[in-house]
């Protein structure tokens, strides 16, 4: 329904996210690796741009995970047989989480870095 009162489009954003847990391993294991980060975060007690940066990275890995299963949701309804342009769409949204999390690695390690110079 267009224009759908506030309440049933959170109520659609919802199923979405039941959806992505249930049907998509990679969105379940990104969830699961928040946890660790948060903790990595807990331990390391960084200033609070830092912890801003980190969860607006993860809040990013999320939402572009979610935003490829919808890529590969409509890909399959278009053409469940091989087809080289289905390749190219699944493979770029595979690529576009794959730029996030080296980038969340790439964090990962500048933190660590600013943890043992003691430097903010
Ligand atoms: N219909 C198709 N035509 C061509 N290549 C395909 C097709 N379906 C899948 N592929 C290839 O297989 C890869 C994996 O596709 P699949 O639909 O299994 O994604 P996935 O493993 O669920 O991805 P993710 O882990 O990001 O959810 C794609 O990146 C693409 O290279």
């Amino acid at each position: 329904m267009k224009n759908a009162p506030l309440w049933r489009r959170a109520l659609y954003a919802s199923r979405g996210l039941r959806s992505a847990l249930r049907n998509e391993a990679s969105f379940r294991t990104e969830i699961m690796a928040v946890v660790p980060g948060l903790l990595f975060l807990a331990w390391l007690q960084p200033p609070l741009i830092w912890w801003a940066l980190v969860l607006v990275l993860m809040a990013l890995i999320l939402a572009v995970e979610l935003l490829n299963s919808a890529v590969e949701a409509l890909a399959d309804l278009l053409e469940p047989e091989f087809h080289p342009l289905i390749a190219r769409a699944k493979d770029s949204g595979a690529a576009a989480v794959l730029v996030l999390s080296l980038t969340a690695v790439a964090i990962a390690v500048m933190l660590l870095w600013r943890h043992f110079q003691g430097a903010g």
